[in-house]
């Protein structure tokens, strides 16, 4: 990832803008901590079914260029809304569902993954108080039930990554996940870049953890609008909003502007539902 930059000016990040009229919009949303407030179990977090609405009529006003990118599983993120078409990024960038396509996923060492969730749960447990979720080809030490844990959870996990190999940490908040190497949300927001129906917009990305930084910096580079939700520092995000329940009424306030202006793309099949 870039250099993090001085925090000296975090704190006046101003509100992020709506579209110029006729201004052709690529959105990218991190799911936790952005659009759903967090929960103690990730299992518990509740979806509105007005958030899945905003969201699906957003999808059609931006002629298909909207995207999840999340550190959950596709499956997971399928599961809590309602299995959209819009585009899914799910374990940071590793697992793709481009525009309601085939789910793109990379073959991995089956030893080494099974290595990773071996040696994961059973630190968890060791640790106790520490929650252990599965996702799959990846795995994350929760400790918001006991915030106290974090500087012992991260140690531990530091040490453990260091034997794990094709493996790499991401800190996130109140957890540290183990993913598979090479892979970050930056990269996914690049390459969403390069094909329709996000190719040729200027990419907007909201987010509020570590994770959501690789992609803030990547935004930022092709002149797009990254958006930190809440107060963490330092960051790469040039605008700011203060919680979930703003970025909503943001989203609800773009998706006015977008129907004010110009008519949603007539190519995608998602302007005509
Ligand atoms: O990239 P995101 O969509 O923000 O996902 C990042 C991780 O979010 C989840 O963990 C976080 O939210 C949980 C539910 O509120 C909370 O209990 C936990 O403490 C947070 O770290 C999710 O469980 C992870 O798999 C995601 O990678």
């Amino acid at each position: 990832m870039h250099a993090m930059p001085p925090s000296s000016a975090e704190d006046r990040l101003p509100p992020p803008p709506l579209p110029s009229p006729g201004e052709r919009w690529a959105l990218f949303l991190d799911v936790d901590g952005s659009l759903l407030e967090f929960a103690d179990d990730p299992a518990a977090v509740i979806v509105d079914p007005g958030l899945c609405a905003t969201l699906d009529r957003l999808h059609a006003a931006l002629g298909g260029a909207l995207a999840l990118v999340s550190g959950r599983a596709l499956a997971d993120l399928a599961r809590l809304f309602g299995d959209p078409g819009w585009t899914l990024i799910g374990l940071h960038g590793l697992e793709r569902r481009i525009d309601g396509g085939a789910v793109q996923r990379p073959a991995l060492d089956a030893a080494a993954v099974e290595r990773m969730r071996r040696e994961t749960a059973a630190l968890a447990a060791r640790l106790g108080q520490v929650q252990w979720e599965d996702k799959g080809v990846a795995a994350a030490l929760h400790c918001r039930r006991a915030p106290a844990m974090l500087p012992s959870l991260r140690a531990a996990a530091e040490a453990l990554a260091r034997r794990l190999p094709g493996y790499e940490l991401q800190p996130g908040n109140l957890v540290m996940e183990f993913k598979p190497a090479g892979m970050d949300k930056g990269r996914a927001v690049q390459d969403l870049l390069a094909v329709p129906p996000f190719a040729g917009r200027r990419p907007v990305y909201v987010g509020d953890d570590l994770t959501d930084e690789h992609a803030f910096a990547a935004v930022n580079a092709a002149g797009g609008i990254s958006v930190r939700v809440g107060d963490r520092t330092p960051s790469h995000a040039l605008f700011t909003l203060p919680h979930p329940a703003a970025v909503q009424a943001w989203l609800n306030a773009l998706l006015d502007a977008l129907n004010r202006g110009a008519p949603p793309d007539a190519t995608h099949p998602a302007a005509s539902r």
